[in-house]
């Protein structure tokens, strides 16, 4: 048998980090929502009970590093499957870039081989498997558009932003999510108002979104890489309605109500960084 899924890239519109907890782990606030730039996974069910990763992206391990194969693992222990699984990553969001491609595959792979292997379990009781894995896997099991506490991975879903454009651009260096964390100072953060950024989304403002968006992590990667400021101010000189960087970064998004600007913002990066998407949000759920 064989099956596809769909992993799209998310962005945090707002990432509020309020206190290291005594696991390591910091408490966050987020909302989150997920784009139309997606891998692709294609699932076949292998009988001899072996899990392969396979991928032609040269920045993705094929091993049991990969958050795919640790996914499909986990699902064949815990639920003592006695089939394996084939997983091909096609692989075209960024990677290490802020974007949970790597948490959104192995979302899409506990979906996946729910059904390649007819188990027939609820996200739900996905999601809790999913935490073990990664922080926003839980978050990418759902996907659309939701609130997230705790380390990231209690979800609630939220109703989804107004259609508009995001262009993603990121530059050509990678960020450790644990490097930052353990760079963050909380004592002279930034905090964006988490209920401000549910509001607005409650009520369907566009204007109000783009004026909430903000994120605790971004004072340090803009420290650490200085390329994050200038993809910022470069999109802000475009005209984009709001500038952000996605997650631990270094991706930088901007929201755009018009495709002019959109393509405007877009061609004033093109020159600056080589990975530069214009895509839709999503907002909705959105599976296969
Ligand atoms: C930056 C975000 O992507 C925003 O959505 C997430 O907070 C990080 O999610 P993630 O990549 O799934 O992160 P994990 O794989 O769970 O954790 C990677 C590392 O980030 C740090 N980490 C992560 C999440 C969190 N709430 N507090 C942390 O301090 C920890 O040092 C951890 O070892
Ligand atoms: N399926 C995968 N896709 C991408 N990276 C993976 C995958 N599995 C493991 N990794 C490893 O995970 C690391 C982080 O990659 P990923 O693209 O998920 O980062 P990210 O977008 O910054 O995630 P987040 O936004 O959740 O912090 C990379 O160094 C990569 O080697």
């Amino acid at each position: 048998m064989q099956i596809f899924e769909k992993a799209p890239a998310k962005i945090n519109l707002s990432l509020d980090v309020l206190h290291k907890r005594e696991d390591g782990f910091h408490e966050v606030e987020m909302v989150m929502t997920t784009v139309d730039l997606a891998d692709r996974i294609e699932l076949n069910t292998l009988e001899d009970g072996s899990i392969r990763v396979e991928s032609e992206s040269r920045f993705v391990p094929n091993d049991e590093r990969n958050l795919a194969y640790r996914a499909a693992k986990l699902m064949k222990d815990h639920y003592s499957v006695k089939q394996g699984v084939r997983i091909f990553i096609e692989k075209n969001i960024p990677v290490a870039a802020g974007l949970a491609g790597g948490s959104s595959d192995a979302a899409a792979v506990l979906r996946g081989v729910n059904r390649l292997w007819g188990l027939n379990k609820s996200l739900d009781e996905l999601a809790v498997l999913g935490a073990e894995i990664g922080s926003d896997v839980s978050f990418c099991l759902y996907g659309g558009t939701a609130h997230a506490t705790g380390r990231g991975e209690k979800v609630t879903p939220l109703p989804a932003p107004p259609p508009c454009w995001v262009v993603l651009a990121k530059p050509p260096l990678g960020v450790s999510t644990q490097t930052v964390y353990q760079n963050l100072n909380l004592a002279d953060a930034h905090h964006p108002n988490t209920n401000a950024m549910i509001e607005a989304l409650m009520d369907y403002d566009f204007d109000a979104i783009c004026a909430q968006v903000g994120n605790t992590l971004e004072g340090v990667t803009l420290n650490l890489h200085r390329e994050v400021g200038q993809i910022k101010e470069q999109m802000r000189q475009a005209g984009a309605d709001a500038v952000l960087m996605s997650g631990s970064g270094p991706t930088v998004f901007s929201l755009v109500d018009t495709d002019a600007r959109a393509q405007r913002i877009y061609n004033s990066l093109k020159g600056f960084c080589t990975e530069v998407y214009v895509v839709r949000m999503l907002g909705y759920q959105e599976r296969t």
